[in-house]
């Protein structure tokens, strides 16, 4: 327990990829390089438009190379494609069109019985479908009645990623569309059942995976990856899933979830981003010991050997992409995470998501909620269960927020571990959850545990004898790892608590009064935050971003949320929101001279709506 002055704590596409021609340096400079000739040469499938930078003579047939501007090498050139000889080997990367089957089995350009008549004609799809031709709507309406004919959160899960594998922009549709819906199927808590039998339901592989035997080619991996004009990368190593703790390699449906949300929560294009998990081998018994486990099967790699693996990496992701490269840390183990933002703040983009984006998210909650019981942040005191990455992250914002730190307990300080320390303080040992509430009198109760049902009854009833209206915060994910749920927060403090939580719950009735809880999850602003970053081509993070972060969505939170006792606004409107803290990120990296897109536009709010994804079928010439 630890604390501070009033806070204490206790595709792979293949041939079938259609790349836009401007996609990437490597694309633009190809299509500086060739002008496709008609496509009279067209089959049924795929028509290949481009060979190998060295190899164009062979595909003379369909293009007209201009060799003048092929040459060249330098910065850029980090395969060494420019500067190769005959006697060197290069990959021979390759646009193309897809059209007919390849095309319906294309999940970024597929629209199924939503081709219309000239396109099925245009593009040999005439026969592979079925006569009917029905609007995107429709096909929402469909997909969501199977969706719902689903009893088990796992089966609604493997039909959205099959969705997700099929038909792109009929996913971000439907999940930006029934966003409330569908965000505990993607997301928390169902992503996390999913990470647990991740072997068993593994179909198609989504993601990268970079294990320990990938050492010293991590830059050929990346380059495997079929989109190259990535801006952002989830990356976690699987070693503290939610709170189910190692699941090892099995921990990817985390980076491909969270970057599902990038797209239809804060409108970053979904061939931007790219999932990576880091194989160094799990400490999970049960997953080494399961034969449909799909990781390394060994035990962690740690010390310098995985010092090495993840520097490689971050030096790869850099020289493959660039300065402005967005890296979120996610799910990494406390002895990881807090390093690895310390060591690679100040060379790149990074944010981690579960110290910082979580620390945002509360703050913001914790600013709406004086609206509904008074007083000014440094009136409060607040008591955290587990300081770890989430509960610390808090911490330190809260304290950035109100300027001043405190008191440390100072009787296990050696033992502690480093980012525990500044939240030490002078006090007795104490032994129980309701001793500390009794014995410090928090206004705000925090569980960032990772461990359910810590918040009982005689918890949140020393919480409620104290509190007029306690504000009860169970942050810990997925469900069953809350520190307590919905209902016993307001049935134990007599409907007068003010409760959110990591994983959503339904509403409550008690005594007559319905209860809508909010959920504190920093889905609310990594999506938003990312934006900011990217549209202003941001190269790093700073603390008074996520304060501005913080700042934005507290505003979006409406006098009708508040009476309903919500300190968060619905997530049916996370667009809006996260336009509004994308632009309150990028005027503060504008103002810290940290922004690289200039001019600064005029409305950032405008400018970050415009920037945004959108899910709707464009049509094919
Ligand atoms: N709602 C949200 O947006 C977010 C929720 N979370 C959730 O928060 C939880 C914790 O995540 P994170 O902070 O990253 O994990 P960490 O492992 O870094 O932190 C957990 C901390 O809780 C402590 N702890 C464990 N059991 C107890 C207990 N019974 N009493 C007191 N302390 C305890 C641990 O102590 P020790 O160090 O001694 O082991 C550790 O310091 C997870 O369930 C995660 O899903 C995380 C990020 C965002
Ligand atoms: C929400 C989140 O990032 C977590 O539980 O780890
Ligand atoms: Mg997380």
């Amino acid at each position: 327990m630890i604390s501070l002055s009033r806070t204490c704590f206790l595709n792979n596409a293949g041939v079938s990829e259609l790349y836009s021609p401007a996609n990437s340096t490597r694309q633009r400079r190809y299509a500086a390089s060739l002008k496709v000739v008609a496509s009279a040469g067209e089959r049924n499938g795929t028509v290949v438009m481009e060979g190998a930078l060295k190899e164009s003579k062979d595909v003379s047939s369909v293009v007209e190379v201009d060799n003048k501007s092929t040459v060249g090498g330098g910065v850029q050139d980090v395969y060494g494609e420019d500067s190769a000889t005959e006697d060197q080997f290069v990959t021979p990367w390759s646009i193309s069109v897809a059209s007919g089957y390849t095309l319906l089995r294309d999940p970024h350009h597929n629209k199924g019985l939503a081709f219309k008549d000239k396109e099925r004609d245009a593009h040999y799809l005439r026969g592979l479908l079925p006569p009917t031709v029905v609007s995107q709507e429709l096909q929402v309406k469909k997909m969501m009645h199977n969706i719902r004919q689903y009893q088990l959160p796992l089966q609604k899960y493997m039909a959205m990623m099959d969705l997700q594998e099929r038909n792109q922009k009929l996913f971000y549709k439907l999940l930006i569309d029934h966003v409330e819906e569908l965000l505990p199927i993607v997301y928390t808590p169902t992503v996390g059942e999913a990470c647990q039998k991740y072997g068993s339901i593994f179909m198609r592989p989504q993601g990268l995976y970079i294990s320990l035997r990938e050492k010293g080619k991590i830059l050929e991996v990346l380059r495997n990856w079929p989109e190259k004009n990535i801006q952002v990368i989830v990356v976690t190593d699987g070693e503290r899933i939610l709170g189910l703790g190692d699941l090892g390699c099995q921990g990817m449906g985390i980076p491909v979830g969270k970057l599902s949300l990038y797209t239809a929560l804060g409108g970053v294009r979904p061939s931007a981003c790219l999932p990576v998990t880091i194989d160094v081998g799990t400490n999970n018994e049960k997953l080494l010991n399961d034969e449909f486990y799909i990781g390394l099967r060994q035990r962690r790699a740690t010390g310098q050997e995985y010092a090495e693996l993840l520097h490689e990496f971050m030096t790869a992701v850099k020289q493959n992409y660039g300065e402005k490269i967005l890296v979120q840390f996610e799910d990494f183990a406390n002895h990881n995470a807090f390093d690895l933002l310390a060591k690679y703040g100040t060379s790149h983009l990074v944010f981690n998501d579960d110290i910082q984006g979580t620390a945002s998210v509360v703050l913001a909650g914790l600013v709406a909620s004086l609206k509904l019981v008074g007083g000014t942040l440094s009136d409060h005191r607040f008591l955290f269960l587990g300081a770890g990455e989430a509960g610390t992250g808090i911490a330190e914002l809260i304290a950035l927020e109100i300027a001043k730190k405190g008191l440390i307990v100072s009787s296990r300080l050696e033992s502690l571990q480093h980012f525990k320390k500044p939240w030490a303080h002078e006090h007795e040992p104490i032994k129980g959850l309701v001793d500390a509430i009794n014995a410090i009198k928090p206004t705000v109760l925090i569980g960032t545990s990772g461990v359910g049902r810590q918040f009982n009854k005689e918890v949140i009833e020393a919480m409620s004898t104290i509190n007029e209206k306690p504000i009860i915060l169970a942050l810990s994910n997925p469900t069953s790892q809350s520190e307590c749920t919905a209902e016993e927060a307001y049935t134990w403090s007599q409907g007068r608590a003010i409760f959110a939580s990591g994983s959503p719950f339904p509403p409550v009735e008690y005594e007559g009064k319905v209860f809508v809880p909010g959920q504190a999850n920093n889905a609310y602003i990594f999506p938003g935050f990312g934006l900011g970053l990217l549209m202003s081509g941001t190269i790093r993070v700073h603390d008074e971003m996520l304060l501005a972060a913080s700042e934005a969505l507290a505003a979006q939170v409406s006098q009708e949320n508040f009476d309903k006792g919500l300190i968060y606004p619905p997530f049916a409107n996370i667009r809006k929101i996260s336009a509004h803290i994308a632009a309150n990120v990028a005027a503060k990296a504008y103002e810290l001279g940290l922004a690289t897109r200039l001019p600064q536009p005029k409305d950032l709010v405008k400018y970050a709506e415009s920037c945004m994804y959108s899910p709707s079928y464009r049509s094919y010439r």
